[in-house]
């Protein structure tokens, strides 16, 4: 059984991540990383940073989660991320996704001990 920590790192973490995303990033990692069996996961970042720098993010500014939870954190500094959108001509099981560089701060949820990222909240 995967935790929830060994997915957050399955579905967002790509630190060696190519610094410009080819258009078809997004439809090759969504796949090679498990997101598109049974269905097409229709939003999802991957973070271009170390796994250190991600999991620091847990001790940075405390915000509340979309769902209400009080467990996020925003990143003090902006990271390289990639935004992988599902295209909304895609049909499973060709999942096909916009692929969007960007810098900018995101939030995530950490749990447990030792407190570790388990959730992507947000880019912002
Ligand atoms: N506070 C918490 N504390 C602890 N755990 C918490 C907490 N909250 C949820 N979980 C858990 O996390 C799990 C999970 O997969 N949540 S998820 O909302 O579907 C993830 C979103 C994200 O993957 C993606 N997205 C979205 C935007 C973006 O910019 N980039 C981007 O990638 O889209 C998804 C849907 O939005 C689930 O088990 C839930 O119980």
């Amino acid at each position: 059984r995967e935790s929830s920590a060994d997915k957050f790192k399955r579905q967002h973490m790509d630190t060696e991540g190519p610094s410009k995303s080819s258009p078809t990033y997004c439809n090759q990692m969504m796949k090679r990383q498990g997101m598109t069996k049974g269905s097409c996961k229709p939003v999802n970042t991957f973070v271009h940073e170390p796994l250190e720098d991600v999991q620091a993010i847990c001790s940075q500014g405390q915000v509340t989660c979309k769902n209400g939870r009080n467990n996020c954190h925003k990143s003090s500094s902006t990271l390289r991320i990639t935004d992988c959108r599902l295209k909304g001509s895609s049909k499973y099981p060709n999942c096909d996704y916009t692929t969007t560089d960007s810098q900018k701060h995101i939030i995530i949820a950490c749990d447990g001990n030792p407190y570790v990222p388990v959730h992507f909240d947000a880019s912002v």
